[in-house]
């Protein structure tokens, strides 16, 4: 039967990337996505714009929200000191399993927790399951409806700091427009918008980076 997409590209990972070597992995996959088969990944250049915000945060402990094949885990992990920890949740077995080899591939299993399972089950959970006090950086790249929610569960759930980082992809494109709403009007977050372009392509897209002021 034919393979499928996120196949596909842990295929280019294994053939293109060298083992160890996670920017071998991020241009492996950024050279298949733009060359041979589009994915929905952050992509290459806002993944500039990631790395930027990780690099400035330099957090101890991330939380990002839709794991999909494990690119922007392997993005964001490559550029974490050696203790601190990336809880990735992805409730997708198959892509789960294709996330794992990918990060695997990278050498970015001891800074990555990647839990299969959907993030209203386990953002309340995060605190006792991995000893985490607070979250300072939160990427979110899932269902874009599911954007606002997961924001207000992890308010409700006390796992921000004065400080605290969300990140989301596609503002714009495909759009989250009711999350974008909630953190620009809130008087908890002080929001900014990276102007960019959907992966890939031409289109506008962007980044929203809103601090928890607490
Ligand atoms: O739709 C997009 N991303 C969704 C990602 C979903 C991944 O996250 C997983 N996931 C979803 N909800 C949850 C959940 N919790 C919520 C449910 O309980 N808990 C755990 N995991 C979850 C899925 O299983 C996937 O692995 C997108 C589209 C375009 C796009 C642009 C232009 C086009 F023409 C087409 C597409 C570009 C992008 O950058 C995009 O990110
Ligand atoms: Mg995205």
């Amino acid at each position: 039967t034919r393979s499928t997409r996120p196949q596909r590209l842990l295929g280019a990972v294994q053939k293109s990337a060298t083992r160890g070597d996670p920017c071998s992995v991020v241009n492996a996959i950024d050279q298949f996505c733009r060359h041979t088969e589009w994915a929905m990944n952050v992509g290459d250049e806002k993944g500039c714009i990631l790395d930027s915000v990780v690099s400035e945060v330099n957090p101890a402990t991330v939380l990002e929200l839709g794991t999909y094949c494990g690119y922007s885990t392997v993005r964001i992990a490559r550029l974490l000191p050696p203790h601190a920890k990336l809880i990735t949740l992805e409730f997708n077995p198959d892509f789960a399993a294709i996330a794992r080899q990918v990060i695997a591939w990278a050498g970015m299993e001891e800074k990555v927790h990647l839990v299969e399972g959907a993030s209203g089950e386990w953002i309340p959970k995060i605190k006792e399951q991995f000893g985490v006090k607070a979250l300072d950086l939160v990427f979110l790249d899932h269902w874009k409806d599911q954007y606002l929610p997961d924001t207000k569960l992890i308010e409700e759930c006390g796992l921000l700091r004065k400080g605290s980082v969300l990140l989301a992809d596609n503002v714009i494109f495909p759009g989250a427009p009711q999350y974008l709403e909630y953190v620009r009007s809130s008087q908890q977050y002080e929001s900014q918008y990276f102007k960019s372009h959907l992966e890939y392509t031409k289109v506008e897209d962007g980044l929203e980076k809103s601090v928890f002021l607490g």
